[in-house]
C-alpha cells in the first residue's frame, strides 16, 4: 500500500510523542507520526494516557512556530480537529464542544485530547509537536472510563478512515502554521478564531476550577479573549485571563 511521503508509520510504539522527540532530526515540518497500537501514550499533566485499539493516535511535527503563539496553539488545534469532523459529518456540528486548553468534546463526552510539547526553548522560533488522541472506533465499554468518553463510531454509522482524517487535519495545522508566522507576536488573534472557539466552549458560563501551579482558583468560564487567554471571572467579579490551567472541576 501506498503513502504519502509525510506519513511516518510505526507498527507500534509507547508513545507517537515520544518517538518524534527521539526522533525529530529526522523529521520535517508537516511529517506525521502515525502508529494503531500505541503501549504507553502520554497524557496533559504527566498523566498515563491509555489508548484501546480504535483510538487514533498520532504527532504532527510543526517547525519554526514563534513561540509567543505556543501558550493557546492547543486550543486551535482543538478548533481545527472540530472543523475537520464537522466538515466530514454536518451531523456533528453543533454537538462537538472544545474543552480549553486542550480537549474536544462530543454530546457531553470526552473525544479527543491534545498534547503540545516542544523540544527545546533555545530560539524564538520553536518545533512543535502536537499530539492528538482520537477516539475513532474504540470501545470503552469495559473501562472505567466508559461514561465519560465517546467514539466516532457511537455516532456515525460510516466512519472516516484513518487517511480520511489524517490528511485534512494535517492540511489545517499547517494552514494554521501559516496564519499564526503572519500575526506579528503581541498581535490580537483573529476574530475567525476566537468567534469560532467561543462558539464551541464546553465550559462558558460554568463554574469551574483551575489548578495553576499549587494554586486553585474558582470561577465562571467566559470564553477566549482576543490575546488567547482563558477568561475566568473571579467570584470578587475580577475577570482574570488564563495562559495555562488544568482544570479539575465544571458544573
Ligand atoms: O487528553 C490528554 O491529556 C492528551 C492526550 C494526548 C494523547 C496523544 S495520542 C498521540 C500522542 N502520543 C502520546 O503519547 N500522547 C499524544
Amino acid at each position: 500500500m501506498n503513502h504519502p511521503d509525510w506519513l511516518r508509520l510505526r507498527p507500534t510504539c509507547p508513545s507517537t510523542n515520544t518517538w518524534a522527540l527521539e526522533h525529530l532530526a529526522g523529521l520535517s515540518h508537516g511529517d506525521v507520526v502515525f502508529t494503531s497500537h500505541q503501549t504507553a501514550g502520554r497524557g496533559q499533566w504527566g498523566r498515563h494516557w491509555m489508548a484501546p485499539e480504535g483510538v487514533l493516535t498520532a504527532s504532527f511535527i510543526l517547525r519554526d512556530l514563534p513561540r509567543p503563539h505556543l501558550s493557546y496553539l492547543s486550543v486551535l488545534v482543538g478548533l481545527a480537529v472540530v472543523q475537520m469532523l464537522e466538515a466530514h459529518a454536518p451531523s456533528l456540528a453543533q454537538r462537538l464542544q472544545i474543552k480549553w486548553p486542550n480537549d474536544v468534546w462530543l454530546d457531553g463526552r470526552k473525544l479527543a485530547g491534545i498534547l503540545s510539547e516542544t523540544p527545546s526553548h533555545r530560539d524564538n522560533q520553536t518545533t512543535v509537536i502536537v499530539g492528538i488522541g482520537l477516539n475513532r472506533q474504540a470501545d470503552f465499554s469495559q473501562t472505567a472510563l466508559h461514561d465519560r468518553v465517546i467514539s466516532l463510531h457511537e455516532v456515525l454509522s460510516v466512519v472516516p478512515d484513518v487517511m480520511s482524517l489524517l490528511a485534512p487535519l494535517r492540511s489545517a495545522l499547517l494552514q494554521l502554521v501559516a496564519e499564526l508566522k503572519q500575526l506579528p507576536s503581541a498581535a490580537p488573534l483573529t476574530t475567525n478564531w476566537v468567534r469560532a472557539v467561543n462558539q464551541r466552549d464546553l465550559l462558558r458560563d460554568r463554574t469551574i476550577t483551575v489548578k495553576i501551579g499549587v494554586e486553585e482558583m474558582m470561577g465562571i468560564g467566559l470564553g477566549l479573549d482576543w490575546q488567547g487567554g482563558y477568561q475566568l471571572r473571579l467570584p470578587d467579579g475580577t475577570v482574570r485571563s488564563l495562559r495555562a490551567g488544568q482544570i479539575i472541576r465544571w458544573h
